[in-house]
């Protein structure tokens, strides 16, 4: 159906199925919007939020940061290069679902193995195509990331008052600890470096010395382990929960907090405690996105909700000690208030975007930080040379 034309929204909670829908969007707001479901049917509630890359979308969903979070991607055409076993950030998909302009048509790629939706259905996933994105991400930039509902019924069947009192009846992410459900279960040392065109993943950086890095792990993305152990590393990864001690008994040569979902602050309560202890040991330290956030509160700064987030994979930040630009990779709808930060953190990158705070180091410690993600994944990768930043400032313990 390429020539599928988008479903006006918003139409209102009273409005009868047209002719043809089989999914539907329904906002905490009232307003629903029609369209034809993909991928698997079913229910499904959270924020949502718009991303504005033009590839990636399998490296998009599978980002445990997306828990709790449906994706409106403004790209109109997804999963035209279909689905592959490579281009995963976790074992499965993580966002909620995903709302698209145009329907999913057969791939065209040499690395495809699958349809989109496909993949979607077995992973659970369901998607809503026919949707008027640009009216949606308007939306969104006018009244902030709303709380909704998407649902996909191959009947048509759908009981709008229920789907709306569900969208209304979620407490919305703020306040909500979300590292703690996708975190790893159990500790296990990373295996595996980057991937290249012709021959894959290929294997962590040769080096017979290696700084030991321990990674916490807060809903991290793959790419960023593949990142550290080209650069040099042997990595470890911890659960989001693991104490000081864990931490401490693996020997570390760096320390490592990983992205991941939900409220900053409500990780927090458990997590910073812990890094407030590690900072102490002058071990250095690294972190990316919820890390970079978690490191902030740490040490004393604070954290806000945005009012529509930063996602997409061409957002420029600019770096302060040479006013160098890098276009970033960014999801985030938390940020590190600026202000907030003691006099012990310097500013290092700030987003060209909105002048918003994207990376801070400290002066008294060897530790810093980045909103943004230097592994890409999808995206640019102006920001690589972070991780040999870091595994280079590391030294082996005798
Ligand atoms: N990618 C991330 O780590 C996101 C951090 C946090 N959950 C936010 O939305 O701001």
């Amino acid at each position: 159906m390429a020539d599928a034309k988008p479903i006006a929204m918003p139409a209102k909670v009273s409005a009868k199925a047209p002719d043809g829908a089989t999914g539907v969007l329904v906002l905490s707001t009232g307003d629903v919007a029609w369209g034809r479901g993909f991928g698997a049917e079913g229910v499904a509630v959270g924020e949502v939020c718009f991303h504005t890359a033009m590839t990636g979308y399998q490296e998009v969903m599978t980002d445990p940061s997306f828990a709790g979070q449906m994706v409106t991607f403004t790209f109109p055409h997804i999963g035209n290069v279909g689905a592959n076993p490579d281009d995963l950030e976790a074992d499965d998909p993580h966002a909620l679902g995903i709302i698209v302009r145009e329907d999913v048509t057969e791939p065209s790629n040499f690395r495809s193995v699958e349809r989109l939706d496909a993949w979607m259905a077995k992973h659970g996933r369901i998607g809503l195509a026919g949707i008027d994105t640009r009216a949606l991400t308007k939306r969104i930039r006018v009244g902030g990331a709303p709380n909704g509902v998407i649902a996909h019924s191959a009947s048509g069947d759908f009981d709008i008052p229920a789907l709306l009192e569900k969208a209304r009846a979620w407490p919305g992410l703020e306040g909500m600890d979300l590292a703690k459900d996708v975190t790893t279960e159990t500790h296990y040392g990373w295996e595996g470096g980057v991937w290249k065109l012709g021959f894959g993943y290929g294997a962590a950086s040769g080096a017979e010395t290696k700084p030991h890095v321990v990674a916490i792990d807060y809903g991290a993305k793959r790419n960023i382990y593949r990142n550290l152990a080209a650069a040099g590393a042997k990595v470890s990864v911890l659960p989001a929960t693991a104490t000081y001690d864990e931490v401490m008994a693996l020997a570390p040569d760096g320390i490592f907090l990983s992205n991941g979902p939900g409220d900053p602050a409500a990780t927090g309560h458990y997590a910073v405690p812990v890094i407030q202890q590690l900072l102490e040991t002058r071990i250095p330290l690294f972190g990316i996105c919820l890390g970079h956030q978690l490191l902030a509160l740490a040490v004393g700064g604070r954290t806000t909700k945005m009012f529509q987030g930063h996602r997409g994979a061409n957002h420029p930040v600019k770096r302060l000690a040479d006013g160098v630009v890098e276009i970033t990779s960014m999801n985030h709808g938390f940020a590190v208030i600026g202000e907030s930060l003691p006099e012990t953190a310097r500013e290092t990158h700030v987003s060209l975007f909105d002048g918003s705070n994207a990376g801070f180091e400290l002066t008294d410690r060897p530790a810093f930080s980045v909103q943004y993600h230097p592994e890409a994944s999808p995206g640019p990768q102006d920001s690589l040379y972070l991780f040999e930043k870091f595994v280079g400032s590391l030294k082996v313990a005798a």
